[in-house]
């Protein structure tokens, strides 16, 4: 089981520190859209050519011109990069395609999708890596509970978590035995980021260990 570590709303300084403070403990290191909003592709390379050995996402959150985007992202070092569920169905396998060439992968963010016939599609297009994901605002009116695994417990997929997950709801959230669990502000926002993954990695292990 993989840990996220997703960083958003944070200077070039500030991801760097975090990173460095958290590396023993995160597998996957997310460029966050905030991030990439503030200072583009340049840093997604730099953030790879600090640390080749981890899974770089770039939260892109695609909605359209997807085989340019997913371009932009693998030739600036990602491993992974997001697509909305709810943009066209040309817009992710034309990521899809993409990520083929590069020998990568593609990420559906299924933000603000409940229903199951959008999942079904999802299915059928190939996609494989899907984010049950509860946004920033959205977590105003409850954060990522496990209620929301019922969408995609009938289907073959990789499953990511998001959605203000911290070291109180993570036990709960392991039950379930996600992929990859992706935890921002928990981590980013605590006075010791360091002590907060490492915690976090642990009750994972703690779970792998025991299933
Ligand atoms: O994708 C995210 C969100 O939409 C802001 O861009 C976050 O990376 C994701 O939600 C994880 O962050 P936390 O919710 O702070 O754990």
């Amino acid at each position: 089981m993989n840990l996220q570590l997703a960083l958003d709303r944070l200077t070039k300084e500030e991801c760097l520190r975090i990173i460095d403070e958290t590396r023993e403990s995160i597998d996957w290191i997310e460029v966050g859209t905030s991030v990439i909003k503030e200072y583009g592709m340049a840093f997604v390379r730099e953030v790879k050519k600090a640390y080749p050995e981890k899974v770089i996402v770039t939260d892109m959150k695609t909605m359209d011109a997807g085989g340019h985007e997913a371009i932009q992202a693998f030739e600036a070092g990602a491993d992974i990069t997001t697509v909305m569920a709810l943009s066209s169905d040309l817009t992710i396998s034309d990521m899809m395609k993409v990520a083929k060439e590069y020998n990568t992968r593609i990420m559906v963010d299924l933000l603000e999708v409940s229903n199951p016939e959008r999942i079904k599609e999802l299915e059928k297009l190939g996609v494989d890596l899907v984010s049950l994901h509860i946004g920033k605002d959205k977590q105003r009116e409850g954060k990522f509970d496990v209620s929301h695994f019922a969408l995609v417990e009938d289907f073959p997929f990789e499953v990511t978590v998001a959605g203000g997950i911290d070291l109180g709801t993570l036990p709960d959230v392991l039950e379930k035995a996600p992929n990859t669990v992706i935890v921002g502000s928990a981590i980013t926002k605590a006075e010791k980021p360091g002590e907060v993954a490492a915690e976090m990695k642990r009750l994972m292990n703690e779970f792998a260990n025991k299933n």
